[in-house]
C-alpha cells in the first residue's frame, strides 16, 4: 500500500529530491511550503524543534528535514547555519573561508525529523556524505551542490546526474533510515 507523509519545507529543490527517493519505496509526498523557523543549537536540536513546530502548524503527523555543512577545519561550522552564510557570502566566500587551512574536508549532514503529531517527540534519521569545498564547477541552482565535491567521485554535486546523487546524498541515506523507522508504524 502506497503511504503518504506530509513533508513540510519551504524548499523546492529538497522537495524533488525527496519526492524522487521516496518513490522508489512507495511512499507518496505531500508537500507544505511553509518556512519555519529555526533555533540555534546543535542539528539535532534544531532538526526536532523545528519537526515539533511543524506538527503543531499541520495538526498531524509530519517530516522535516535540517541540511547542514560541516567544515572539518572549523570544527564543524557553518553546520546548520550553512543557509546564513550561502546567503551571506555565497560560493566563493565559502572557498574564502578555508584559505589558508591545510583540509577542505566537510561534512554534508541530512538531519529528518519525524513526529506523529502536536506534543509528540520527533524521531531523528541521520544521513551523512563526505567531501571537500571546491570552487563552483556545475550549475548553481541548489544551495553549495555546485562547491562541494562528494569523496571518491571527482564531481560536485552540482556536475552529477541527479539520479546519482540520490544514491549517494546525505538525503538519500538519512530517507533510508526513516523508510526503515516507517515500516515498524502501522499503515
Ligand atoms: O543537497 C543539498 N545540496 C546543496 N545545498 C543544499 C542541499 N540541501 C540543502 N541545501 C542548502 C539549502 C539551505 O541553504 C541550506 C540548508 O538549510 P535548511 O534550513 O535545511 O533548508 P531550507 O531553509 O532551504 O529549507 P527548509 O524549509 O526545509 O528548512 O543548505
Ligand atoms: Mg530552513
Amino acid at each position: 500500500m502506497t503511504r503518504k507523509l506530509v513533508f513540510i519545507t519551504g524548499n523546492k529543490n529538497k522537495l524533488v529530491e525527496v519526492q524522487a527517493i521516496l518513490a522508489k519505496f512507495d511512499i507518496e509526498v505531500e508537500a507544505r511550503a511553509l518556512d519555519i523557523p529555526e533555533i540555534q543549537g546543535t542539528t539535532l536540536e534544531v532538526s526536532a524543534d523545528k519537526c515539533r513546530r511543524a506538527a503543531e502548524l499541520v495538526g498531524g503527523p509530519c517530516i522535516t528535514e535540517d541540511t547542514a555543512l560541516a567544515f572539518h577545519a572549523l570544527g564543524g561550522l557553518p553546520g546548520p547555519y550553512i543557509k546564513d552564510f550561502m546567503k551571506t557570502i555565497g560560493h566563493s566566500g565559502l572557498n574564502a573561508m578555508l584559505t589558508g587551512f591545510p583540509t577542505k574536508g566537510a561534512t554534508a549532514i541530512c538531519t529528518f525529523a519525524y513526529s506523529a503529531g502536536p506534543g509528540e517527540t520527533p524521531q531523528l534519521f541521520v544521513g551523512e556524505t563526505e567531501g571537500e569545498i571546491v570552487p563552483v564547477r556545475g550549475p548553481t541552482h541548489f544551495g553549495w551542490d555546485a562547491v562541494f565535491q562528494a569523496a571518491g567521485t571527482g564531481q560536485t554535486f552540482a556536475e552529477m546526474d541527479p539520479v546519482f546523487k540520490n544514491t549517494i546524498s546525505h538525503r538519500f541515506k538519512a530517507l533510508t533510515k526513516l523508510v526503515d523507522f516507517l515500516k515498524t508504524l502501522p499503515e
